[in-house]
């Protein structure tokens, strides 16, 4: 269980000089600013729970996550991980923690995969029997096989990504920070990471904090959603939620068999937006009416033949929070 409890990360920047010599002066002044990177953040994640963590870039997402993870100690508020804080029980946290940083690897970069694994095994003093029992239970998931003798300077990056998970969850955490686990790869490579998360969390119950930009990554995998923006928390909840709140239209495209007879006017809130011939293209907000309603309303029209739903975007649903 992660508990977060009013946190907020204050950075000091110099105040850069302009003129002459601006470079030599700035590094020499004492003067200078502060930025809040996070304003008071809270929120729980419960063992088990699969959640991202979006907002635009500088929102405060990775400064959020070094202080879950003990890197950075919140100027004010309160972190705890299984009950422990990540700064102060630095050591006994990492143990419960995996991370991967889809930008950087934190795989020895001219060595064979294998020889970092046995790097990371003793680091976390993970025993032989241990870490081969692990590897052979991510062997096939991650088709490990492929690339285990290859140094890492050599990989693609899907097989690079899929050597990092395995390297992150070698000492067996129950809580993963990923940042970007998607960044970069095809269509194909970000489906196998994807199922793999899904099975890590969903048969092992791993807790997985979800850092991403690629709001696919977030409507297939995560059950709720953490918005923050400026540093602060502009959405927790659940897709459907969201969805909802926000309130962009949704397209129905409603084909009769025959023309409709179209009255003047309606109960339901919807719109029509195009009628060609026996097709009607409607939009209505599923906030205020739900499409059982709209169906049931014009199919006193004619007979419906067919109907086709376009849910808005969820990248567009989220744009609207950032
Ligand atoms: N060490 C630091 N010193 C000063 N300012 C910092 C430091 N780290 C982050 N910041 C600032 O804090 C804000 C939040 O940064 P952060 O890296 O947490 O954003 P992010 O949401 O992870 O962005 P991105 O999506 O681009 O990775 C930014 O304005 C950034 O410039």
């Amino acid at each position: 269980m992660i508990e977060v409890s009013h946190i907020r990360k204050t950075f000091r920047l110099p105040v850069p000089k302009t003129g002459r010599l601006a470079a030599v002066r700035s590094l020499l002044s004492r003067e200078s600013r502060l930025k809040e990177a996070v304003k008071d953040i809270s929120f729980t994640i419960e063992t088990g729970d699969f959640v991202g963590y979006i907002g635009p870039n500088g929102a405060g997402k990775s400064t959020t996550i070094k202080m879950l993870t003990g890197i950075l100690h919140p100027t004010s508020g309160e972190v705890f991980v299984h009950g422990l804080s990540p700064h102060r029980h630095r050591r006994q946290v990492v143990r419960r923690l995996g991370v991967v940083f889809g930008q950087r690897s934190q795989l020895w970069w001219d060595l064979p995969v294998r020889d970092s694994y046995d790097i990371l095994a003793a680091m976390y003093r993970v025993d032989e029997v241990a870490k081969l029992r692990r590897l052979a239970e991510y062997r096939e998931l991650l088709a490990l096989d492929e690339f285990l003798d290859t140094p890492v300077r050599k990989l693609s990056l899907g097989q690079r990504m899929r050597a990092d998970l395995a390297a992150a969850l070698l000492h067996d955490p129950d809580i993963l920070f990923l940042d970007e686990p998607t960044i970069g790869l095809d269509v194909v490579a970000k489906k196998s990471i994807r199922r793999f998360l899904k099975t890590i969390n969903r048969e092992y119950g791993k807790t997985i904090l979800l850092t991403t930009h690629d709001m696919d990554d977030i409507e297939q995998l995560c059950q709720r959603v953490i918005v923050i923006n400026h540093g602060e928390i502009g959405y927790d909840g659940t897709i459907a939620d969201l969805r909802g709140r926000i309130g962009l239209p949704t397209r129905m495209k409603v084909t009769f068999r025959g023309r409709p007879a179209v009255p003047d006017s309606w109960l339901s809130p919807f719109t029509i937006r195009e009628q060609q011939d026996d097709t009607l293209t409607l939009e209505c907000n599923r906030r205020d009416v739900t499409a059982m309603d709209v169906l049931r309303e014009i199919s006193l029209w004619g007979e419906v033949a067919d109907v086709h739903m376009e849910e808005p975007e969820f990248e567009d649903v989220v744009h609207r929070i950032y």
